[in-house]
């Protein structure tokens, strides 16, 4: 299947009609993507057996960003955020990367972390090598839970111990390393965990107390670079104008925070849309934001040799395409299906495609006319739905809000009554 990404002027057309043309984009038939229409998308028989003590559903937007290039193959990216301006964003940032080849990625491995924690050793160093020593009895231990995993080629195959001093005295903590192939991975290495412990407590002579995986997942790490073009990002002082932004981010905390919140807005949005956990993402890149001691920047941008922006990020990325909701969301099928991924890893190296565009899109806004300007004009729209506009009313209340610069929620009542004071008029 060959996708092309780049549909201009997806923006002019109805949901409908955008439906359509995505689906030609990437090569499927409309009904391949019914399941991203409100009609068609989580039932509430379905909710029922997804969460506890269900009462209902909440719709959130699903966008498709167009004009990426993902190691060389095309992608139309299902998307799902509240907040606006972070789809076009997205789709501005690809079209400056895509003059270039897109978005180019690498990948550390399927592998997830469990830990065991074990408490009251009287002998740390002595227990440590002790359960160093048993290696492969606990992998072995811990590969008998999930055949399924083994015979695709993934299973536990390391372990590493720690003696951790903590205020109420040295633990041991045991590191049980598991290639969960193409699953998020949690109930996967949280059985082996629970499955090894006892093992573990025997060999120690003492007990253990937590058994779970971590999400700091730094042996599941994705690197997305790219070239953004010096020409469409506004020249050669945007560009620099850019480094020296994100030379801000990588030394204060103060700024990190919310240019790591730029990248978020775009990964939690694909993590959203296909159905994995966004809070097992989210902890797993503030943690690895933080990972030299003080807390800093996930992405670096300079300037190449061209004139051009480089772009990098590296981020820790558990997200997988069997299991947890992505499996049972029907929603969630059709955006995998619309991404044409078949692998955690191609899932993977698009999130971090998406993150990096998602920063660079805002850091040339800042760098440049700053934030307001895009995203407020397309925030207006919200802004008029709050003031009580209803659906034929929104475009004509945010079109005025915009055009008089005063993208308020109270100016915005005034516009409304007075554009429906000159409709009983009319
Ligand atoms: C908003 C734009 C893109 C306008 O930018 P523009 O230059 O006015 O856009 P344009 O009309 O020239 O269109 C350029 C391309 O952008 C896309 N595009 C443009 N508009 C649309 C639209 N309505 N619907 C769909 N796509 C759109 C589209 O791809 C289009 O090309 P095409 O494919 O059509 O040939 C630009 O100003 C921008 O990128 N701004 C950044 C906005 C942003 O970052 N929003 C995130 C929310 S703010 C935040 O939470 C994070 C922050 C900022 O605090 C993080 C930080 O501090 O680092
Ligand atoms: N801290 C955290 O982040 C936590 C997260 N969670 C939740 O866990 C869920 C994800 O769990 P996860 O373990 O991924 O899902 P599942 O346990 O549902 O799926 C993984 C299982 O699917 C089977 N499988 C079939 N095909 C494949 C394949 N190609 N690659 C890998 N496995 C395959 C495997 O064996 P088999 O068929 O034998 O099962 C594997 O163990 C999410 O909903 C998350 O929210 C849960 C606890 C903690």
């Amino acid at each position: 299947m060959t996708i092309n990404s780049r549909i201009s002027g997806l923006r002019d057309h109805t949901p409908d009609e955008r439906l359509a043309l995505v689906a030609g984009g990437a090569g499927l038939d409309a009904t391949a993507l019914e399941a991203l229409q409100p009609h068609a998308g989580l039932s509430l028989a379905q909710a029922d057996h997804m969460v506890e003590n269900v009462v209902g559903l909440i719709g959130i937007p699903v966008g498709v960003a167009t004009n990426f290039t993902v190691d060389g193959v095309d992608r139309l990216i299902p998307m799902a955020t509240e907040e606006p301006s972070v789809v076009a964003a997205a789709s501005n940032a690809a079209r400056m990367a895509r003059v270039h080849g897109g978005f180019t990625t690498s990948y550390t491995g399927d592998v997830m972390i469990a830990q065991i924690q074990v408490l009251d050793a009287v002998d740390p160093h002595g227990t440590r090598f002790a359960l160093l020593e048993a290696r492969e009895e606990l992998l072995a231990l811990a590969n008998e839970q999930d055949p399924v995993l083994v015979s695709l080629g993934g299973g536990a195959f390391d372990i590493s111990v720690r003696v951790l001093p903590t205020r109420v005295g040295a633990q041991i903590i045991v590191h049980l390393h598991v290639d969960v192939r193409d699953a998020m991975g949690a109930n996967a290495v949280n059985t082996m965990a629970e499955a090894i412990a006892p093992r573990i407590a025997e060999l120690a002579d003492t007990r253990t107390l937590l058994r779970i995986l971590t999400n700091k997942a730094e042996l599941r790490l994705t690197r997305a670079r790219a070239v953004f073009d010096a020409e469409l990002l506004g020249g050669a002082q945007v560009v620099s104008d850019i480094v020296a932004a994100s030379a801000f981010a990588e030394a204060d905390p103060y700024r990190a925070a919310t240019h790591n919140k730029g990248i978020m807005n775009g990964i939690t949005a694909v993590v959203l849309a296909t159905g994995n956990d966004t809070r097992a993402v989210e902890s797993g890149c503030h943690s690895h934001a933080a990972r030299l001691g003080g807390y800093s920047a996930l992405s670096q941008f300079e300037q190449d040799a061209a004139g051009n922006l480089v772009g990098t990020l590296e981020v820790p990325l558990a997200v997988g395409l069997v299991g947890g909701a992505t499996r049972a969301h029907p929603t969630a099928q059709a955006a995998v299906r619309l991404l044409g991924v078949e692998t955690a890893r191609e899932l993977a190296s698009i999130v971090a495609a998406v993150g990096l565009a998602q920063n660079l899109a805002a850091c040339r806004a800042l760098a440049a006319e700053g934030i307001q300007r895009g995203h407020m004009t397309l925030h207006a729209r919200t802004i008029a739905a709050s003031a009580g506009a209803e659906v034929d009313e929104i475009g004509d209340v945010a079109a005025r809000i915009v055009a008089e610069r005063r993208i308020r929620v109270e100016y915005a009542r005034e516009v409304l009554a007075e554009l429906r004071a000159e409709k009983t008029t009319a």
